[in-house]
């Protein structure tokens, strides 16, 4: 893998919109990540175009359902060769152990804790008591003993998910720049510099970097505070 942490989130509905954004930033991050927004568009097809842009490809798919079928759908997207796919560990132990042996060996699993874009009232209102922080280390805990790879959490948490979870693998995105300024959605978010401190393995970026005025000055500006 590439050791530049950044994936650029490319959730544009214009498949050859993200294509040419991919290949204007692609000496600056390390990798591209393909969402439910444009699976769903594009499918196979557009995830295969996407591999001739040359970098790994992380399809966050974020799959939730009954172990037989997340790991019927893991069977069915292992030709499309990802490097790391996403599941939620709400999902629980059983679809994550079953995920997990479905995605074969080149294929990091990691599982979504709380969302990003989650606060503890969201939380609440979904009948889960307590805060973001032991809500994404109880699942977090859960998702190493299914033997996933790591898990999806905000920068917020990965220094302490890090403690209890040495060599596991840290996805986080809600990262804005300047943080606290046009988070949109988002309501844990940390700078790219914050969360590769605390301890992240990948730095998911999108609107930063899709929606700037000059994207590929945006990719340049992050990689150098990183
Ligand atoms: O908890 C999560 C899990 C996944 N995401 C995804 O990351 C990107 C973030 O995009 P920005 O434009 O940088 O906010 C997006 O594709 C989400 O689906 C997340 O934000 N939070």
């Amino acid at each position: 893998m590439n050791h530049n942490p950044v994936y650029l989130a490319l959730d544009l509905p214009r498949l050859d919109a993200a294509e040419a954004l991919a290949r204007k930033v692609a000496g600056h991050i390390g990798g591209i990540k393909l969402g439910l927004e444009f699976f769903c568009a594009h499918g196979h097809h557009g995830v295969l175009e996407m591999h001739k842009v040359g970098l790994p490809i992380f399809l966050d798919l974020k799959l939730h359902d009954i172990p037989n079928t997340v790991a019927s759908a893991m069977q069915a997207i292992h030709v499309l060769e990802p490097a790391i796919v996403t599941v939620h560990a709400a999902g629980g132990r059983a679809m994550m152990e079953d995920a997990k042996a479905a995605a074969g060996e080149r294929c990091k699993v990691v599982a979504v804790t709380v969302l990003t874009s989650l606060d503890e009232s969201d939380l609440a209102a979904t009948g889960v008591g307590g805060n973001p922080h032991d809500q994404a280390l109880r699942l977090a805990d859960l998702a190493h003993s299914a033997g996933l790879d790591g898990i999806v959490c905000s920068g917020h948490e990965v220094a302490g998910v890090r403690k209890q979870w040495k060599d596991g693998f840290f996805v986080v995105p809600g990262l804005r720049p300047s943080n606290g300024k046009a988070s949109g959605d988002q309501k844990r978010t940390v700078t790219p510099r914050e969360a590769r401190d605390a301890g992240a393995s990948v730095l998911v970026v999108g609107r930063p970097i899709s929606r700037a005025e000059d994207p590929l000055a945006a990719a340049i500006a992050i990689e150098a505070t990183l």
